[in-house]
């Protein structure tokens, strides 16, 4: 569905995006994540044919994104929808689905079809009155208004309040399971680690992980185990809760957690608890950061890391 080798964007000096690679499969949602300035929206408006690479290749949909043909197929939406605020929903819907030469009536169905699923009321409301999350709707409706089956989403769910977050981003997932392929961007990485097939996560203009976020956590992220002792022994830390003292040691393998229940047993008591805590991706993000060497040069980018 799409291909991306060794794509580049300099904005003058500045390399905002220094080496990409990566394939999206058709029918997965992709997510791009990273931090403000990672260079999300510049990699998705190059795959949109909005900005020119500096070098490196795309293909999308089997096209190269400055064809006009592969831009009747995608749906677009930018981190900023300008709407044209005195036009009402429908208005501005059938405007857009003239420009596609999409009929009327199939181009009404289709949308209606989003916009109840959006929850969107107030259809008849003039635009520029509407709240962000409406103008939203409207948008993610106007994206879906040619019936692609490829979309790109920058941010599509932030500044959303929680609850139009989770209406947006369940959507996501259904356009998934009517065989659309997602690829949307967020810097909010719990959007992202629940209904993402796969990631790659962005900083500072390069990819620093990639893959499935189970896999993505067995590689960069750490498991402990918080183990519980009915005994206090030289390893644990004594915890008050409300059942009263517990005994509890933090740590990496399952050796270590062997080795503790023997000398638990050793000392007359047992271990009464396992818990695993696993690194989230917003945990892996922070310690990938705050690894990452300074940006690489235009010229001198280490590309795929
Ligand atoms: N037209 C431009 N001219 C100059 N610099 C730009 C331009 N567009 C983006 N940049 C710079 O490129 C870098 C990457 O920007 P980009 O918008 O792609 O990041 P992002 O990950 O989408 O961030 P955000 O979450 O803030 O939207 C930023 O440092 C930004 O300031």
């Amino acid at each position: 569905m799409i291909t991306v080798e060794n794509l580049r964007k300099a904005y003058g000096d500045f390399p905002a995006v220094v080496g990409s690679d990566f394939a999206v499969e058709s029918g997965e949602v992709f997510g791009i994540v990273g931090p403000n300035g990672a260079g999300k929206t510049t990699t998705l408006k190059m795959l949109a044919g909005l900005v020119e690479p500096t070098a490196g290749t795309a293909s999308v949909l089997g096209f190269d994104p400055e064809d006009p043909e592969m831009r009747r197929k995608l749906g677009f939406l930018p981190e900023e929808s300008p709407l044209y605020e005195d036009m009402t929903p429908r208005s501005y819907l059938r405007f857009f689905a003239d420009l596609y030469d999409v009929p009327r009536d199939v181009a009404d169905e289709r949308t209606s079809r989003v916009l109840d699923r959006l929850d969107l009321e107030y259809r008849d409301r003039r635009i520029g009155d509407m709240s962000k999350g409406m103008k939203r709707k409207v948008a993610i409706a106007r994206s879906l208004v040619n019936d692609p089956d490829l979309l790109i989403y920058d941010e599509p769910a932030s500044g959303l309040d929680p609850l139009t977050t989770n209406v947006v981003l369940d959507f996501v997932q259904e356009l998934r399971d009517e065989d659309k392929t997602v690829v949307f961007s967020a810097h909010n990485l719990f959007h992202v680690e629940s209904i993402c097939d796969r990631v790659v996560i962005m900083n500072r203009g390069e990819i620093i992980a990639r893959g499935t976020v189970p896999e993505i956590r067995a590689k960069h992220g750490e498991t402990t185990y918080r183990v519980y002792t009915t005994v206090s022994l030289p390893q644990t830390e004594t915890e008050t809760g409300p059942d009263g003292e517990r005994h509890v040691a933090v740590v990496d393998d399952m050796a270590a957690v062997e080795s503790l229940r023997e000398t638990a047993e050793a000392a007359g008591g047992r271990v009464a608890d396992i818990r695993t805590d696993e690194a989230s991706l917003e945990d892996i993000f922070l310690r990938l950061a705050a690894d990452a060497p300074t940006k690489s040069t235009v010229e001198g980018g280490r590309g795929r890391s």
